[in-house]
């Protein structure tokens, strides 16, 4: 595995997307316009940008085949944006080049080509627009609380199969999407291959995210003594699925650095690489783990 990159300070903007309707291309030009936003509006260029979950579609099992996009891209392997049979990627890439920013794209309902599945797909773009990796969603959103939500993506998605970081030039940064995070697994092998930064785009609702919202981001970053964050879609109570909001970012203390309310907002953070030193320094349990005890669960994993 190459080496992380010197973790340098960057500003990390989020992007807490309202009006999300039923028509994509209506999407697509809300999601460019705040992008181009985000970019303008603070005191210094944001560094990098995230969308959150299902950014171009409403969020439901029933939609995402519908909404499916080709993309096509394969790791390592140069990929052609110009010759994309994806709308959103087409639009991502070119929001990333014209603000010089790297873009964290949400997610979007993918149709592989080989197979046919569906997937739910972040996709992420240097400043140059250059689709850089993707994420497939690992772990299914498959929920039955009694009399309050019942939710089965793995009606009509598939599961990735595979765990992705990305290099900048400032930080390493690794990628989940909503579910993900309650599988403490896939961000503790991201933070033992050097991630600095976990960023999963996601969407609970009203009865989870109460719950394990703020908890579940505060517990991933001081476990892995990383910084977390997830981007949510904004709150429609007129739309099928009610997203909780609250995007936000936790320090590698579990510090709140930034939480959204409920509605459309850009929220704008400044990583510090001290505060994770300090962390790490202080409180050194990154040095003391007992593999004697226990296995290291990212020993062995296909790079
Ligand atoms: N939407 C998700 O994938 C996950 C979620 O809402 C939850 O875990 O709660």
């Amino acid at each position: 595995m190459s080496r992380a990159p010197v973790f340098k300070p960057f500003t990390l903007a989020l992007i807490q997307l309202g009006n999300i309707s039923a028509e994509k291309s209506a999407n697509l030009q809300h999601a460019r316009e705040m992008i181009l936003k985000a970019a303008a509006g603070h005191t210094k260029k944001p560094d990098v940008i995230v969308l959150p979950e299902c950014f171009n579609s409403p969020y439901g099992h029933v939609h995402f085949p519908v909404y499916a996009e080709k993309i096509g891209f394969m790791p390592g392997k140069p990929y052609d944006v110009a010759k994309s049979d994806s709308a959103s990627v087409k639009m991502l890439s070119s929001a990333a080049k014209e603000t010089g920013t790297w873009l964290i794209g949400g997610s979007i309902p993918e149709r592989d080509a080989a197979n046919d599945h569906v997937y739910n797909t972040c996709t992420v773009y240097n400043p140059k627009g250059e689709l850089v990796a993707t994420h497939r969603k690992v772990h299914l959103f498959d929920i039955d609380i009694p009399g309050k939500i019942q939710f089965k993506e793995s009606e009509t998605l598939t599961g990735g199969t595979t765990m992705n970081f990305f290099d900048t030039e400032f930080a390493r940064i690794g990628l989940g999407i909503c579910y993900d995070i309650r599988f403490p697994e896939l961000a503790m092998t991201s933070a033992r291959k050097g991630c600095h930064l976990l960023v999963y785009p996601a969407a609970f609702n009203l009865t989870t995210g109460p719950l394990h919202w703020e908890l579940l981001q505060r517990a991933r970053a001081v476990d892995n003594q990383v910084y977390f964050s997830m981007c949510s879609p904004a709150r429609d109570m007129s739309a099928g699925y009610h997203a909780w909001g609250h995007s936000m970012v936790v320090d590698p203390l579990g510090k709140v650095l930034v939480e959204a309310s409920e509605g459309e907002n850009i929220l704008y953070t400044e990583i510090d690489p001290q505060t994770l030193e300090d962390a790490r320094s202080g409180i050194p349990v990154t040095t003391q783990r007992r593999f004697d005890v226990y296995p290291d669960v990212s020993e062995g994993l296909k790079e």
